[in-house]
């Protein structure tokens, strides 16, 4: 069984969120099970692509509407992914500094197009084809409509949503840019009076799935405008959770961290992290540190943290470290905070995957108040590394995290996301952390939790047997 998964992200090739430690760790797990498995991705103009060296693969020219860009198909000279990756090259759209903008619409679809073109020439074509989120949506669709793809509409593919939020809206009048086909069937496309990518392939992959299987049933009730469709498709779609890549995050092995732990010596290696952390930050050692990573977006709840901050600070007995970027007037406001609670608050607005893992490595708690969240890995990265979720009850921080106040409970939950309700969670986390025995058994029980890719792996490959019939 041959599986391409296509994505505009892929860690550690490029990565913006969630999204790229998926399609980075899925196929190599996939690979150990009998299923070969594959990644095609844009080539974009980062530290990935100017360390390594590439094989070109295939050359031609691509054609987005009346617009032709010449592009290759390159591999790794020495890949050490455990899974084929390649990489489509179109150096006048795809090979930017960055990897979402304001022109996406084209970018993407040529991304799609060139990928398709190249698997047409394939001689053992893939077994399955599976796509990642709205910026892959309009493949299921290309294979299935489009004239010059005939030869690919039996291959089954699969959706996987990570965010039902983003959906890739443009307007028909770029129709044109998608390959012929038969125009009584352009309703696939459409969704609320414009091309919506995401819904697209709602309608016309064999599967879909989610992150999570509590998100599919939430989105089955508020899915951005999609709710009526899911329920329409429902009987084609099934929530498999992630897991992460034990290999990338294992406190034994991390060489981000600063000092290597494990189970047995989780003390000393959290206090190295969680000292690094507080000199860095100017915080206090003693304090129980809760901290923040991630996108400064209004599904995170981040809207919310100069106030939860505030408040949760007034006492002055928790320090709070948070590392993000997004939102410019919450990073704004985060910045200033640092003025009103110096030694007890402090904020890296940016981007920083080695400061992540030593968040991981040295705080105490990780808030994770989201209004959504399809599955959540930072909890998962959390529990492995012994930092205690702080958790909303909703997607996939419901299917992984159980409160304290539960048999065998781990985690603090709260049901709504309002500043009264983190600003409680936390002060729970304060009492937890101030009865330390109870606090370091959790902290080695959920070190032992196994959310490794393993068991989801073997979900999927299941969800791939059933549609080869
Ligand atoms: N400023 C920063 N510096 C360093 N690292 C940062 C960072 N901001 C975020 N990260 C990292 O990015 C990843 C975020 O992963 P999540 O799954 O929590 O969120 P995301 O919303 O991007 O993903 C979406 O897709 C994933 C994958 O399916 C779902 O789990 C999730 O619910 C869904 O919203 C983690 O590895 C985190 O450490």
């Amino acid at each position: 069984m041959k599986i391409l998964h296509i994505s505009a992200e892929c860690y550690p090739i490029a990565k913006v969120g969630g999204l790229a430690d998926v399609v980075g760790a899925l196929p190599k797990y996939q690979n150990s099970k009998n299923v070969t498995s594959q990644v095609i991705m844009p080539f974009y103009n980062n530290k990935f692509t100017k360390e390594n060296k590439f094989i070109e693969e295939f050359k031609s020219v691509v054609k987005l509407g009346e617009t032709a860009f010449e592009y290759r198909i390159v591999s790794i000279e020495n890949n050490t992914l455990g899974y084929d990756l390649f990489l489509v090259d179109i150096p006048e759209l795809l090979f930017k500094e960055y990897v979402y903008s304001n022109d996406d619409t084209d970018r993407f679809l040529a991304f799609q197009i060139a990928a398709l073109d190249w698997v047409l020439t394939w001689k053992k074509k893939p077994t399955i084809i599976q796509c990642h989120d709205h910026h892959t949506g309009l493949t299921p669709f290309m294979i299935s409509q489009s004239l010059k793809y005939k030869d690919l509409n039996k291959i089954p593919t699969i959706f996987t949503i990570h965010n039902a939020q983003y959906q890739g809206w443009f307007s028909h009048d770029k129709v044109g840019l998608i390959p012929e086909f038969d125009f009584s069937n352009v309703g696939l496309l459409d969704w609320g009076g414009c091309i919506n990518p995401m819904a697209a392939a709602l309608k016309c992959a064999w599967r879909v799935n989610t992150v999570s299987p509590s998100y599919m049933e939430e989105l089955k009730l508020s899915a951005n405008g999609l709710e009526w469709l899911l329920n329409d498709e429902s009987a084609k779609c099934v929530g498999i959770l992630n897991g992460i890549d034990t290999d990338v995050w294992n406190p034994e092995k991390d060489t981000y961290l600063i000092k290597n732990y494990s189970i047995k010596t989780v003390q000393s290696g959290r206090n190295a992290q969680k000292k690094w952390l507080c000199d860095e930050f100017n915080l206090d050692f003693e304090k129980p540190l809760f901290a923040f990573i991630g996108r400064l977006v209004g599904e995170k709840g981040s809207d919310l943290f100069p106030e939860v901050f505030r408040n949760a600070l007034i006492n002055k007995d928790i320090s709070i470290l948070l590392l993000g970027s997004g939102n410019k007037d919450v990073e704004e406001q985060l910045e200033k905070l640092k003025e009103e609670h110096k030694g007890v608050y402090n904020a890296y607005i940016g981007y920083d995957e080695k400061l992540s893992h030593i968040i991981y490595g040295g705080a105490d708690f990780l808030l994770m108040p989201s209004r959504v969240e399809p599955c959540g890995l930072n909890q998962m990265y959390a529990l492995r590394y012994g930092t205690i979720p702080i958790v909303r009850n909703i997607g996939g921080l419901k299917d992984t995290v159980i409160d304290i106040s539960e048999e065998n409970g781990f985690g603090i939950c709260h049901q709504n996301v309002t500043v009264s309700e983190i600003v409680h969670a936390i002060s729970r986390g304060l009492d937890l952390y101030k009865n330390q025995t109870k606090f370091k058994k959790i902290r080695k029980q959920i070190m032992s939790i196994d959310h490794s890719w393993d068991a989801s792996a073997k979900e999927y490959i299941k969800l791939y047997k059933s549609l080869k019939g």
